[in-house]
């Protein structure tokens, strides 16, 4: 049998994790694709490094296009991040026909449609399940398992990190920083972390979620991201009185031909599933208009989890080769949407206020609300009034993101608010 040969650009936490699944299920795999899988080359950027897996030093380079150029190499797997450059080594391999699997959102997010037409073109693969919420199979699942239904929402925590650092903020009072630095230790943080905290990762893979999810092409100008540096103990701890969990949620939502996408801290009812999702886990709600919810949980970063989903597409790739059916994929994004405006996105909200401690402030804020078409649902006064000021909590009834400015916007002008606290999206 003529084995199947894989060039790996990257031996960091994942590249690690590929190289151990490839090896220690190697029987099993053989068994599947007929044929053994043998990591014939990997790219790195220091030969020299110390690594905490032994690979045969003859396989290692620091030279990418002796990998993507090798004439025996069958697939290629990218997992050494970034866009630029990454994406020219990708598209040269598909120019000289390999196959292609990768866990690199950045770069599917920003040229996914650009690569998956030159893989088209040259009857290429290119799979990249590890790119969305590490072990779970999300993109297969969207692809295939709901291609008989419309999905109206997908809203979800898919990024590890910021997951990792609001459990232990809120199950342990963790300061933010200490916790962030243990997600980089434990290898769920991308190589420069803010795309992590800021939002930006999840951004990305909400960019892939809702363009397959929706079959209509989504581009990353079109998704709002807000990360989770402004959340602060306090917020964790009312929310957590009040019956919510603040969760970094991406959320995806399409009413006839409209959609909105956008990822932010958001207060989620306790008793919803994904508001006990803790740690480096993800999970992703679907819900189709004929299937009604459902929802996929599972590690969403780190070695194995991660390379779980790079060894599953490779060995769909090599099937494929069996079969001679490379690159003869569907066109996923067919439909043309429009994004919703601030006026059709509509949810509940909660303000953390501190106003002036004198009769009648409560009646003045809630004459804005009046005046701008938010209705509230509960006001609660969580601390003991001094003889300044004092805070207030509100939630809101489902209101409009449009109606809601217009309220943050009178308080910017009204004396009785000291100050906008804290504002977040509420769900379930
Ligand atoms: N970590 C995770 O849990 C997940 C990561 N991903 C994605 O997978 C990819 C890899 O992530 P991860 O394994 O964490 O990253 P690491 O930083 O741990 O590893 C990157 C690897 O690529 C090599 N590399 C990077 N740049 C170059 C270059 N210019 N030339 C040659 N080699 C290079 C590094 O070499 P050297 O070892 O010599 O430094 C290293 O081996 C990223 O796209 C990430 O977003 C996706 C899902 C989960
Ligand atoms: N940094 C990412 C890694 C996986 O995509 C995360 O924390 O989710």
């Amino acid at each position: 049998m003529k084995p199947i040969k894989v060039g790996l650009l990257g031996l960091g936490t994942v590249g690690t994790g590929v190289v151990r699944i490839v090896e220690g299920h190697q029987e099993d795999l053989t068994n599947q694709v007929g044929s053994p899988i043998v990591i014939a080359q990997i790219l790195v950027k220091d030969r020299a490094k110390a690594r905490n897996i032994q690979v045969d030093a003859s396989k290692l380079t620091e030279d990418p296009w002796e990998v993507v150029r090798n004439p025996d190499i069958d697939v290629i797997i990218e997992v050494m991040g970034g866009i630029g450059q990454t994406k020219e080594y990708i598209l040269e391999a598909l120019e000289r026909g390999k196959h292609i699997v990768t866990a690199n959102k950045d770069l599917m997010a920003l040229h996914g449609q650009e690569i998956l037409a030159k893989a088209r073109d040259k009857g290429c693969d290119v799979y990249y399940e590890a790119s969305v919420a590490g072990g779970i199979p999300i993109i297969r699942t969207l692809i295939e398992g709901f291609s008989s239904d419309r999905i109206t929402k997908i809203m979800g925590i898919v990024n590890g990190t910021t997951n990792y650092i609001l459990t232990k903020m809120s199950q342990e009072g963790a300061a933010y920083a200490d916790v962030l630095k243990e997600a980089q230790d434990l290898g769920y943080a991308e190589g420069d972390p803010t795309s992590d905290v800021e939002g930006l990762d999840a951004a990305r893979k909400m960019t892939i979620l809702s363009t397959l999810g929706f079959r209509s092409h989504v581009s990353l100008e079109d998704v709002s991201a807000k990360g989770i540096s402004s959340v602060t103990q306090e917020d964790i701890q009312y929310a957590k009185r009040l019956g919510y969990e603040v969760k970094l949620l991406g959320i995806a939502e399409r009413q006839d031909d409209f959609i909105s996408v956008s990822v932010q801290p958001t207060m989620i009812k306790q008793s919803h599933p994904i508001a006990s999702v803790n740690g480096v886990f993800n999970a992703v709600y679907v819900h189709g208009e004929a299937v009604g919810e459902t929802m996929f949980y599972g590690a969403g970063a780190g070695e194995l989890p991660t390379a779980t989903s790079i060894v599953a597409d490779l060995v769909a790739v090599v099937k494929n080769m069996k079969l001679g059916v490379n690159g003869r994929q569907a066109q996923l994004s067919y439909n043309v949407m429009k994004l919703k405006t601030d006026e059709q996105i509509a949810s509940k909200f909660f303000l953390l206020l501190h106003v002036e401690d004198r009769a009648g402030v409560l009646a003045q804020i809630a004459q804005v609300f009046s005046d701008c078409d938010v209705s509230i649902e509960s006001v609660m006064q969580p601390s003991a009034p001094n003889k300044m000021s004092t805070e207030i909590i509100i939630i809101t009834h489902e209101a409009s993101k449009a109606s809601m400015n217009k309220v943050l916007g009178a308080f910017e002008g009204l004396a009785a608010v000291r100050k906008i606290k804290s504002v977040y999206r509420v769900e379930g």
